[in-house]
C-alpha cells in the first residue's frame, strides 16, 4: 500500500538541562486511508507522538513527512481533537468552527461559503440544530462532536484524535464511535488515534501500534486488525478474530508490558 504518513525513526527527549527522553527511534507507515490506534500505559509517549505528527513539537531526532513533504510545524492539512473539546466559550458552536475555516479557507472563499462549510461540518457529526449554542448550553458528548466537525470543516488530510472519547460516558461513547465510523468512511480521512480502550481500538482500527512503557517508549508490536467492514459492535465481541485481537492486547498490556506500581 502507498505510504501517505510517515515516521522515520522518530525520537524525542524534553527539556534542556534535565533531559528526559520520551520516544525513541518509532519508524511507522500509514496509508491513506488507514485509521491507526496508539495505545499502551499512562505516560508511555502516545500523545508525545500525535503531537509531532500535528507539528506541534519537532522531533529530537528523525523526521515525519505527509505526502513526501516534511512535517516543520502545525498545519491545516491535519486536524487535531484533543480529549477537552477546548471550545472557546465565548462562541457558538458555529463561531468555534467557523474560527479554523477562515484561517484556512479566507483567501479562496467568501464568507457565505465558509459558513456552508461550517453548516456541513456540523451536519456531519448531526449537531445542525446546535448551530448557535454556545458550549456551555450543550452536553459533553456533543461538545466532542463539535470538536471533530471544527477539525473536519478544514478538511485535513490527516485526522489526528488524542482520546476523543475519554472524557464520556460508555454510551455516549459508543455512539461517537458509531458515528466516527459513519465520517471516516464519508471523508475517506486517514486517522491517527490515541486511546486507553482495548475495545475501542479494535471496534475502530486496521492497525493497533502498541507502545512499550517509557521512558525511552518504542513500538512493541503491531496489530492487524483483520476483522470485516461493516463492523457490528456486538456481532463482532463473539467472533474469533475479536477474541484474538483483544487476547493480543490485553497480553501485551497486562504481561509483556505490565506496570508494577509501588
Ligand atoms: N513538555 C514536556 N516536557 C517534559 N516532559 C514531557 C512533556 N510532555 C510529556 N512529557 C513526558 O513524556 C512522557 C510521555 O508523555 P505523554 O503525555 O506523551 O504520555 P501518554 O502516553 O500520552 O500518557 P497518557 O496516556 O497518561 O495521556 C511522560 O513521562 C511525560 O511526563
Amino acid at each position: 500500500m502507498e505510504t501517505f504518513l510517515s515516521l522515520n525513526k522518530v525520537s524525542m527527549t524534553f527539556g534542556e538541562r534535565t533531559k528526559f527522553h520520551a520516544l525513541d527511534t518509532i519508524s511507522l507507515s500509514v496509508a491513506r486511508g488507514e485509521f491507526v490506534s496508539l495505545i499502551g500505559h499512562s505516560g508511555c509517549g502516545k500523545s508525545t507522538l500525535l503531537n509531532l505528527i500535528a507539528g506541534l513539537y519537532r522531533p529530537s531526532a528523525g523526521s515525519i513527512s505527509c505526502e513526501g513533504q516534511q512535517i516543520l510545524g502545525p498545519g491545516p492539512d491535519r486536524g487535531v481533537v484533543f480529549q477537552n473539546h477546548s471550545l472557546l466559550p465565548w462562541m457558538t458552536c458555529h463561531d468555534n468552527i467557523l474560527l479554523g475555516v477562515a484561517q484556512v479557507f479566507a483567501a479562496r472563499l467568501d464568507k457565505s461559503a465558509m459558513r456552508r462549510k461550517v453548516d456541513q461540518a456540523l451536519d456531519l457529526v448531526h449537531l445542525g440544530h446546535a448551530a448557535n449554542k454556545y458550549p456551555h448550553e450543550i452536553s459533553g458528548g456533543m461538545k466532542q462532536r463539535v470538536g471533530i466537525a471544527r477539525a473536519l470543516a478544514i478538511e485535513p488530510r490527516v485526522l489526528l484524535l488524542d482520546e476523543p472519547f475519554g472524557a464520556l460516558d460508555a454510551l455516549t461513547r459508543a455512539s461517537l464511535q458509531d458515528e466516527l465510523i459513519k465520517i471516516v468512511e464519508q471523508t475517506r480521512s486517514t486517522v491517527v488515534m490515541v486511546t486507553h480502550d482495548v475495545d475501542e481500538a479494535i471496534f475502530l482500527s486496521d492497525r493497533v501500534v502498541m507502545m512499550t512503557n517509557g521512558p525511552a517508549a518504542k513500538i512493541g508490536e503491531v496489530l492487524h486488525v483483520d476483522i470485516p467492514r461493516p463492523r457490528h459492535r456486538l456481532e463482532m465481541t463473539t467472533t474469533p478474530a475479536y477474541v484474538e485481537c483483544r487476547r493480543r492486547l490485553l497480553e501485551f498490556l497486562y504481561l509483556k508490558q505490565a506496570v508494577v506500581r509501588h
